[in-house]
């Protein structure tokens, strides 16, 4: 007889049947050993510094300390919050440059915790959600009335209360956990009533996941989340636009090499360009797509995810996923699905697929480290392995068939908990049984056991709650995100920054931070687009006027002008940078972070010194030909940035089309019910 998986055992996976992926205990409020007082102080102020614009100044007076005194898993977790609350902070800023550069007092200890946790070094659904509450009162329960959080990068209640609401969803679904092990050992069993017991045990679960997550409307303005809260959740990844191009570096992290230890880490046969390009990291942001509880729940259900505007049709063409299937079926459920095949989708509405970018974030994962899309050659043939450059190592790459962002999201999972999905899938058995339980209700119609019915019904009322809850995610979405970026900021630089040094007389009203008497209100935004529109066409049709910018760093300007007509990568880089520059110098002062493209190593007082002007790389070192089409676009400001009001592409964190991918996700849910 062949041998039958074991089932997992929640504990094995750090996982509490009562509080699910949440710690058992309420994280860490302080670390107590006085050896991380300058961490804990930092913290303490982490507001007031990022108001006064100085944080980076505190964070870089913060000494480099170990990690090996962070012996408990909430020590560890309170130290990853920490690091990522400083990071982000220190990145983005406020009314600042964005840094390109993480300074190694925070850098590195961050990646060493991260791998004691294997994630990534990047804030995370766990970071904000999972490790960062308390309880009002002690013996209350972990829902709404009795949250608060133990940090946030505005200070707002808006976003403690976009945190406690996910981590209040956390809560609720966690007896679904225990729950869903139990059906599976049921199923094993041919327990009917067990599987219907466990079964109602989801359906409230995910009922209440719905009314939890409808409550986000209380108390998170969209307007405050879209424009002072979002914005510090973003990673550096397709963050080209937000003065990110190649992602982050992580300074002493790749530094650390002595003679002696792995390959990779010896860089002394790569040229200084080389080199530089290996230290940079892209990892997506924070996203509550890492939520655990949810995969789980597609898991469970068999809920399968595809690549944006694909879907499974049967072989047999009985049935169909997929967004535009809704006009025709109007998302009738499965009936057989043993056969499937996955088509590209023939019937969508054309202007809906032109606005799908199918190199996107939602289907094709960029590479970690920017190093990996320079085409090898042979100094460069041995590249870094995945515990190198900080991806988790158990990580399977996702299947071809499969939506690559939602397989990817796992790696900011802690690894636990990643591996605990592994498992569950590895012997999920819910959806072929009530598959086969549908076969026989409708083939022995009078003699199936009222059970039967019962248990289909169950199982598909958990769906139908699954897919209301990504029915709410949509609206949510589409207010919180979509209807922002296409109103635009109240005040024209979005709460961020105004530049220094910009030619304050043409844009008086803008300067002083104050509404433009015009354009308050819903109406501010498509005027005030427009007009930039105009000054960024100016420059990008004016060639002449190009010539007539003053950049206000001088170095940098004369690297930019040396390298004209070079094509290697730092001279792309600069040559995009050259126009944003003048956008910012100019013409567009409200995204001064673009800036940064004038020198993509820019930072404020760390080490990494500018590429040489005129770095002799091989013509093949251009960066991809996505970097270069950067340049024709509007810059940004981190995520946080205004789009046209008619476009059809409204794009999520990391910068890819939202709405088409969450509705497939939705769809793909409803069409997961079976037929009875
Ligand atoms: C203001 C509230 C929220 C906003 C604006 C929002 C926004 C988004 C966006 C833009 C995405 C696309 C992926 C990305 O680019 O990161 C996404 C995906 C996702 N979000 Fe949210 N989200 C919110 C709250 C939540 C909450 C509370 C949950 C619950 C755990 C959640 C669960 C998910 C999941 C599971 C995905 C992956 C797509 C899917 O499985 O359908 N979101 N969200």
């Amino acid at each position: 007889m062949p041998s039958v998986t074991p089932l997992p055992c929640l504990q094995d996976y750090e996982i509490s049947p009562r509080t699910g992926f949440l710690p058992d205990t309420p994280p860490l409020r302080r670390l107590t050993d006085p050896y991380y007082a300058p961490w804990e102080e930092a913290i303490d102020d982490f507001n007031g510094l990022l108001l006064a614009g100085r944080l980076r100044e505190r964070v870089r007076k913060i000494p480099l300390l170990d990690i090996d005194r962070l012996t408990t898993r909430p020590e560890q977790h309170r130290a990853f919050l920490i690091l990522a609350i400083l990071s982000h902070g220190y990145v983005w800023g406020k009314h600042e440059i964005v840094s390109e550069t993480l300074p190694a007092c925070l850098a590195v200890p961050w990646m060493k915790v991260a791998q004691e946790l294997e994630m990534c070094p990047v804030v995370c659904h766990a970071a904000v959600v999972l490790w960062n509450w308390r309880l009002l009162f002690e013996d209350g329960p972990i829902d709404l009335s009795n949250l608060a959080t133990l940090m946030t990068y505005s200070g707002s209640v808006d976003e403690s209360w976009f945190y406690l609401v996910t981590t209040a969803m956390e809560a609720a679904g966690a007896p679904a956990l225990p729950a869903i092990i139990s059906a599976m050992q049921a199923v094993r069993d041919n327990d009917k009533q067990e599987l219907l017991a466990s079964l109602r045990i989801i359906e409230t679960c995910t009922e209440s996941l719905v009314t939890t997550f409808m409550r986000m409307y209380e108390k998170t303005d969209p307007y405050v989340f879209y424009w002072k809260i979002r914005p510090y959740l973003a990673g550096w990844e397709n963050m080209a636009e937000a003065g990110l191009p190649l992602g982050l570096i992580y300074e002493g992290v790749d530094t650390l090499w002595t003679e002696g230890t792995d390959e990779y880490a010896d860089m002394s046969h790569l040229s200084d360009e080389e080199r530089r390009m290996f230290k940079y990291r892209k990892y997506a942001g924070g996203s509550a797509a890492q939520s655990s509880l949810i995969h789980a729940l597609d898991i469970a259900f068999g809920v399968e995810h595809y690549p944006t505007r694909e879907r499974r049709r049967s072989k047999m063409g009985a049935a169909s996923l997929g967004i535009a299937e809704k006009k025709l079926t109007a998302m009738a459920p499965v009936d057989n699905q043993k056969e499937c095949e996955v088509i590209v989708d023939a019937e969508a509405d054309v202007e809906e697929l032109n606005s799908i970018d199918r190199n996107d974030r939602y289907n094709n994962m960029p590479a970690k480290i920017p190093i990996e899309k320079v085409p090898a050659k042979p100094s460069l043939d041995r590249r870094p392995s995945a515990a190198v450059i900080g991806v988790p190592a158990d990580i399977e790459p996702p299947k071809p068939t499969r939506n690559n962002f939602i397989q990817t999201m796992r790696q900011y999972m802690p690894g636990p908990h990643r591996r605990f999905l592994q498992h569950l899938q590895s012997c999920a058995n819910l959806r072929p049984y009530i598959l086969n339980l549908s076969q026989k209700i409708q083939q022995e119609a009078s003699e199936y056991d009222d059970i039967d019915q019962q248990v289909l019904d169950c199982y598909n009322s958990c769906l139908e709650n699954l897919k209301r809850f990504r029915d709410k995610h949509v609206q949510v979405v589409s207010l919180y995100i979509v209807n922002q970026a296409k109103k635009g900021p109240r005040i024209a630089h979005g709460g961020f920054a105004v530049a220094k040094g910009t030619d304050a007389s043409q844009n008086q009203e803008f300067v002083n931070g104050e509404e433009d008497a015009s354009n308050s209100g819903d109406e501010a935004g498509p005027t005030l687009f427009g007009r930039m529109k105009q000054a960024l066409n100016n420059v990008f049709n004016n060639p002449e006027e190009e010539g007539q910018i003053e950049h206000s760093k001088s170095s940098s300007a004369s690297s930019v002008e040396s390298q004209a007509s070079s094509s290697n990568l730092s001279q792309s880089l600069l040559s995009l940078g050259k126009r944003s520059a003048q956008n910012v110098f100019r013409h567009n002062f409200l995204y001064p972070q673009t800036a940064l493209f004038t020198n993509p190593v820019r930072e404020n007082g760390t080490a990494t010194p500018p590429p040489a002007a005129n770095a002799g790389a091989p013509s093949e070192q251009k960066p991809s030909a996505a970097l270069d089409a950067q340049r024709n676009k509007l810059p940004t400001l981190g995520l946080a940035r205004h789009v046209d009001p008619d476009s059809k592409v409204v794009r999520g964190t990391g910068g890819t089309n939202v709405l088409p991918f969450l509705q497939q996700s939705r769809d793909e849910t409803a069409a997961t019910r079976v037929l009875q």
